[in-house]
């Protein structure tokens, strides 16, 4: 068991509305989304090395080490770093599904650039990881700034946007959706015209992948259908968990309890900042 230097957390985030505008001709997508920040997550462990290898204890068996997140991003900061290459040995704790739509990987993948900014003494600005970050995916930024966001462009366009901490019950159906395949469906709905933030205060948004994704895997329709019996359900990023808003923790846990079986779950608070920079803010 080595000794990590210090560790973490890598949260999870929702989605509270997503629609998409149009496509680009590279093929990704325009939107506007809510990136809602949750005090739960993932959590990375930092230990330095005196070889220039990463090394990773990943509980993540399905997903190849260079693949994986974690690595990718350690490895694009280790180039970025140029002639000298320092080492690291980290350890991902896995707590969020993988390909829930919550964000797990692009977290990681984000406080990987963190962590590693600190553990190598890099001094490096968060414009600069943000740009690293965007390179390994369109959700990775919003984690690298750490602030609820208002996003378009690709996501990589934020604005940080106060949002009352309120608690939220996240449930995830058996199913994995692909994001790439969602986006490449032909069903997709990619003419949603933009709305302004003060509209989405005033109650607007939706989710333009929710009717095609619950299409496609009907169990995230039931899902989403079992939760609005409680409070309003919505699909968040491209599935396949759904989420819901609560007054309170215990009402949340409530309903989680009740929740059927085989559906994972679990209740967060919605946080204006990530408790990654939050966590290095007190180290
Ligand atoms: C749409 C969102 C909303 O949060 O879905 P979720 O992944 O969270 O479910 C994200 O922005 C996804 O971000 P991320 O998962 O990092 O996407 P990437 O790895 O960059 O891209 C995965 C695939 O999704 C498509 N893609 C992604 C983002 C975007 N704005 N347009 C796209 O068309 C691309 O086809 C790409 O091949
Ligand atoms: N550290 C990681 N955690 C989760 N998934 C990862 C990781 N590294 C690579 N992946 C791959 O990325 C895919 C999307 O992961 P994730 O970001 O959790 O989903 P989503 O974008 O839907 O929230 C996974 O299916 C997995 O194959």
């Amino acid at each position: 068991m080595p000794h990590f230097d210090f560790s973490l957390p890598a949260p999870a985030k929702l989605n509270l509305f997503l629609h998409i505008l149009g496509r680009r001709p590279d093929g990704y997508h325009e939107l506007q989304t809510l990136f809602q920040l949750l005090d739960f997550g993932d959590e990375i462990r930092f230990a330095r090395s005196d070889s220039s290898d990463i090394r990773l204890e990943s509980p993540l068996t399905d997903v190849p080490l260079e693949q994986n997140l974690v690595y990718r991003a350690a490895r694009l900061l280790q180039e970025h770093t140029g002639q000298k290459k320092p080492g690291a040995q980290l350890q991902l704790v896995k707590r969020l599904p993988a390909g829930g739509g919550i964000g797990g990987g692009s977290s990681d993948a984000a406080t990987t650039l963190l962590g590693l900014n600190k553990l190598w003494n890099l001094g490096l600005h968060l414009d600069t990881l943000a740009e690293l970050g965007r390179q390994l995916g369109a959700d990775v930024p919003v984690f690298v700034r750490g602030r609820t966001a208002w996003a378009e462009g690709v996501g990589e366009q934020l604005q940080a946007v106060e949002m009352p901490e309120d608690f939220f019950l996240v449930l995830t159906p058996g199913c994995h959706v692909s994001t790439q395949a969602v986006f490449t469906d032909p069903r997709l709905t990619r003419d949603t015209a933009p709305i302004t933030l003060a509209r989405f205060h005033e109650g607007h948004g939706h989710n333009d992948c929710q009717p095609l994704v619950e299409d496609l895997y009907p169990e995230v329709r039931e899902t989403r259908l079992w939760l609005s019996q409680y409070a309003p359900a919505r699909m968040t990023g491209t599935g396949a968990s759904v989420f819901a808003r609560f007054d309170s923790e215990q009402d949340a846990s409530q309903v989680l309890a009740r929740a059927p079986d085989g559906l994972r779950g679990f209740v967060a608070r919605g946080v204006n900042v990530s408790p990654a920079h939050l966590s290095l803010q007190a180290q």
